[in-house]
């Protein structure tokens, strides 16, 4: 099983999200990324099989930290993947309950992540109820009702809902970020962390070398 990260930021860490090519991976550890995420969601575009996941996790090995993504998955699949891709972290992009999220956290003994869908102050407020049942909170972009995926959709929420934050623990910001923008992002909301997923690709799935090694010197230089 994986290890608990310290968050305590020298600086802000990044996350890659949605790889899934052997190439793009080298190109997250080559820009020395914290985090890569692998999609567990059939329909998106960047899924990953766990044949696919195991070779990749092998490929990674320490050099960063694996966090799997999954919506409203079940256990057999969310073991499957812990297993075959030795994941640091679980990242729930559904809407697990703060009992799922707890159940998960103590049935595989690695850290949980929740994702916050964010569009009004009311979803920052509901955050709390996450408190002491995760260990991690990202607040992304809230996709509409009939938007084809819950994350990756590459659309950002009014960061100035962050301002005077009390996460009560350790959070990151998604939603929109691209090499253009996240210094910005940073300066604005103090985020400890950074993700990214269609902002560093070409086309839905397909992620560019260069852009991830764009994204993580704005972020180092921010
Ligand atoms: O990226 C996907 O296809 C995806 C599908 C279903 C659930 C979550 C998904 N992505 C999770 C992420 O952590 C993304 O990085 C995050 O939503 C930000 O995406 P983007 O706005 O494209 O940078």
């Amino acid at each position: 099983m994986g290890t608990q990260r310290d968050f305590t930021p020298v600086s802000t860490a990044i996350k890659i999200c949605g790889i899934s090519t052997p190439e793009t991976l080298d190109a997250v550890i080559a820009a020395r990324a914290e985090f890569v995420g692998f999609n567990f969601y059939p329909p998106s575009p960047r899924h990953v099989s766990l044949q696919d996941l195991s070779a990749l996790a092998a490929r990674a090995g320490s050099r960063v930290a694996k966090v799997g993504v999954f919506v409203d998955a079940d256990d057999v699949l969310i073991g499957a993947a812990v297993e075959a891709g030795r994941l640091d972290a679980i990242q729930l992009h559904g809407e697990e309950p703060p009992a799922r999220a707890a159940e998960l956290k103590q049935r595989f003994g690695i850290p949980v992540w929740k994702v916050i869908p964010v569009a009004t102050s009311a979803d920052i407020a509901r955050s709390a109820d996450y408190r002491g049942a995760v260990d991690f909170m990202l607040f992304d972009a809230k996709t509409p009702k009939d938007a084809a995926l819950p994350g990756g959709m590459g659309l950002r929420f009014d960061w100035t809902l962050l301002s005077g934050l009390d996460a009560g623990m350790p959070w990151g910001l998604a939603g929109g970020l691209t090499p253009a923008n996240v210094a910005d992002a940073i300066g604005r909301t103090g985020a400890p962390l950074v993700d990214t997923s269609s902002g560093v690709e070409t086309a839905p799935g397909d992620k560019d070398p260069d852009a991830i090694a764009a994204f993580c010197s704005a972020v180092r230089k921010a």
